[in-house]
């Protein structure tokens, strides 16, 4: 089967000659849940970003919806985006709209700007977001302001916003580093979901081992802008995080 996602050779270097990826290649597979993990500063974020393109990679190629769009502008870059929904650790939702009103801006792409302006949005775009607002666990919920929400809430927005636009993949940067422990168990169990439900593959960087090993069902270890563990939870012993993070005396 061909990959939905192929990382081949992927360098970036924000500073000539400094290399924070280093020539990685990683294949991600239709559906499933990979949880990136690594030591902070290793690259993590750098890796969703050249996906997503919001950094350009210095060399490399990836692979997605039959293109190479490490490479592509304008247009093609635009339209790729369109179809990878990103979710936030801060969230990034617009803090003085309600949530259907962020829900819907996760779609301004589609809409011509004269509608946008007016606020008015397909009705088909109205009951899909009232259906994933369900689906998210925030019924009832579509005439708060963002603001007004806590962050379990807020991310159950991010999350629904992300999918809003279609997308066939799902990249989440660190979403549960500013939860509490239950609910980022919760926010989880709901990407997982999401991505099961959608036939998404869902890509995480995460700081929490234990999650990672609950909720994934693919584990990529970074170390030094490199991959150095590939595989599931349970091959995931002392010398494995011993070789992702380094030295021992964390361990104990
Ligand atoms: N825009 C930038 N300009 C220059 N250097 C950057 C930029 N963004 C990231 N870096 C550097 O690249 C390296 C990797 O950063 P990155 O955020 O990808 O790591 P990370 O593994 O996601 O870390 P964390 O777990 O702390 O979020 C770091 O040394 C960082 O300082």
């Amino acid at each position: 089967m061909t990959a939905a996602l192929a990382v081949r050779g992927l360098v970036k270097e924000y500073v000539k000659g400094k290399r924070v990826l280093d020539g990685l290649s990683l294949d991600f597979d239709a559906t499933g849940l990979t949880a990136v993990i690594g030591p902070s500063g290793t690259g993590k974020s750098t890796l969703l970003r050249c996906i997503n393109r919001l950094v350009d990679p210095t060399a490399g190629e990836i692979f997605f919806g039959g293109r190479d769009i490490a490479k592509v502008h304008g247009r093609e870059l635009r339209e790729a985006r369109r179809q990878i929904g990103m979710v936030f650790q801060e969230y990034n939702l617009v803090e003085r709209l309600t949530v259907m009103e962020n829900l819907l801006s996760g779609r301004l792409g589609y809409t011509p700007v004269f509608k946008a302006w007016l606020r008015k949005f397909p009705q088909a775009d109205i009951d899909r977001a009232f259906a994933l607002l369900d689906q998210v666990g925030l019924a009832g919920f579509a005439n708060q302001r963002a603001d007004a929400l806590s962050g379990g809430q807020r991310q159950r927005v991010g999350i629904a916003r992300a999918v809003m636009q279609h997308p066939r993949l799902l990249l989440a940067d660190e979403p549960t580093s500013s939860l509490d422990p239950k609910t980022s168990v919760e926010i989880m169990q709901l990407m997982k979901d999401v991505g099961r439900e959608h036939s998404l593959p869902v890509i995480v960087n995460m700081h929490d081992v234990e999650l990672a090993k609950r909720f994934a069902t693919r584990i990529v270890g970074m170390s030094g802008g490199k991959v150095v563990y590939d595989g599931d939870g349970s091959g995931l012993n002392e010398a494995e995080l011993k070789s992702i993070y380094g030295g021992e005396s964390w361990l104990a």
